[in-house]
C-alpha cells in the first residue's frame, strides 16, 4: 500500500487551543504525523510518496468558495492587525445572531468561520492545510488509477470542517473533498466510514441532503462528548439524503465488543448501499490511552478494523483524522492498514 505524506504539515506547530476553562498547547501536533510515518516505515507498509499540488477547485466542490478563500488570508491579516500569538476566534455567531454579514476584523472573522476555538492558525498553518488537501487528492488518484487502497497521511485532519466552518483542528474536509472527487471522476456512489472517536460533524453537514454519498459515523455520544451539537442517532439525512446518514453514538467506556457491534452494522449498511469506493476517515482516538477520549479500544483491535473493512471487497482510501496518544497512534493507525492487507 502506498502512503502519501507531506513534510509541510510540520509548519502547523506551537498553536494554542481553548478547552474547558484553559488555553493549552494544541493536542494536534506535528509528532502525530511523524509517529505514523515512522510506523509506516518500520512496518514496511509500502512506498511513501509526496503529494501532487492541486488548485482549490476540488475544495470548492464541497466547501463554500468564500470560506476556502478566507483561509490563506488569516495569518497575513492577523499580523497586519498587529495581533500576537495564535490566531483564534473568541466570539461566535450563535442562534439569534446574524451569520450573513462577515465582520471586518480578522479575530471576528475567525469566529464567524468556526464553531469552536480548536482550529487555530500560526504562520505555517495554511501551507499545512493545503498540503494535507493535496495529500488526500494524490492518494485518491492512486485508488482511481487502479490501486485497491492507499493511505493519505493527512495533517491537519478534516472531518470536523463543514461547508463554511472550521473547528476541532480541521479546516478543509479532506475526506469530503476526495469523496466528491471520486463522484466527479465517475463514481456513482461513495461511502464515507468515519471511525474517529469524535462525530464527523463537518462531513455529515456537507452531505446531509445527498443520497450519492453515504456517511456512516461511529463516535462518542454527543450528549456528553465533543462536538456535542451533532451526531445523534435520529440524524438520518434530509430530502434525497434521507437514510444515507447513519450515526452510531456510543457511551463512555465502550470497548471492542460494543464498538465492533456498531462496525458490523455499519459494514452491513455500507455493503447494501454498494458504493464504488469507500473513504475511511481514520481516527484512532478510540484508543484506551487517548488523552482526550473515553473509549477503550486496545492496540490489538485496530488490525481487526482493517480486516473487516477489507472484507467489503471495495476500493478503499484511508484518510488520517484524529488520535492524540502520540506514541501509540502510529501502532494503531498502521495496525488498521496492515489488518486491511491481512498481514
Ligand atoms: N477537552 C477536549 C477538547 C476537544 N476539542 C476538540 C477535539 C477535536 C478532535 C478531533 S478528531
Ligand atoms: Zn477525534
Amino acid at each position: 500500500m502506498k502512503t502519501v505524506y507531506s513534510p509541510l504539515h510540520a509548519g502547523h506547530a506551537g498553536q494554542m487551543e481553548l478547552v474547558t476553562s484553559a488555553i493549552v498547547p494544541g493536542f494536534e501536533k506535528p509528532s502525530r504525523a511523524e509517529f505514523v510515518k515512522a510506523r509506516v516505515e518500520s512496518e514496511k507498509l509500502g512506498p511513501i510518496i509526496g503529494p501532487v499540488e492541486h488548485d482549490l477547485a476540488a475544495a470548492k466542490r464541497v466547501h463554500e468558495a468564500h470560506y476556502i478563500d478566507f483561509l490563506p488570508t488569516v495569518w497575513p491579516e492577523w499580523v497586519a492587525a498587529g495581533f500576537k500569538g495564535t490566531a483564534m476566534g473568541f466570539t461566535w455567531p450563535t442562534r439569534g445572531l446574524r451569520g450573513d454579514v462577515p465582520p471586518k476584523r480578522i479575530d471576528a472573522l475567525l469566529g464567524y468561520y468556526s464553531f469552536d476555538a480548536g482550529a487555530t492558525f500560526v504562520e505555517g498553518t495554511w501551507a499545512a492545510i493545503k498540503s494535507s488537501y493535496d495529500v488526500a487528492l494524490t492518494a485518491a488518484a492512486l485508488v482511481k488509477g487502479g490501486e485497491r487502497t492507499a493511505f493519505a497521511l493527512c495533517r491537519p485532519p478534516g472531518h470536523h470542517a463543514g461547508a463554511a466552518f472550521m473547528g476541532g483542528y480541521c479546516f478543509i474536509n479532506n475526506a469530503a473533498v476526495v469523496a466528491q472527487w471520486f463522484r466527479d471522476q465517475g463514481a456513482k456512489r461513495v461511502s464515507i466510514l468515519d471511525v474517529d472517536y469524535h462525530h464527523g460533524n463537518g462531513t455529515q453537514e456537507i452531505f446531509y441532503r445527498r443520497g450519492d454519498v453515504q456517511v456512516l459515523n461511529l463516535h462518542g455520544d454527543p450528549m456528553v462528548e465533543y462536538p456535542f451539537f451533532l451526531g445523534h442517532a435520529d440524524e438520518r439525512g434530509e430530502g434525497e439524503g434521507e437514510g444515507f446518514n447513519i450515526n452510531y453514538p456510543m457511551p463512555f467506556g465502550t470497548d471492542w465488543d460494543g464498538w465492533n457491534a456498531s462496525l458490523e452494522d455499519a459494514c452491513a449498511k455500507l455493503a447494501a448501499y454498494a458504493p464504488d469506493v469507500v473513504v475511511v476517515s481514520l481516527g484512532v482516538d478510540t484508543f484506551e490511552k487517548d488523552p482526550i477520549s473515553q473509549f477503550k479500544l486496545k492496540s490489538e483491535d485496530y488490525p481487526k478494523i482493517g480486516r473487516r473493512i477489507a472484507r467489503l471487497g471495495l476500493p478503499t482510501l484511508f484518510v488520517m483524522e484524529g488520535g492524540y496518544a502520540v506514541e501509540e497512534i502510529g501502532i494503531n493507525a498502521v495496525g488498521v492498514l496492515t489488518g486491511f492487507e491481512d498481514r
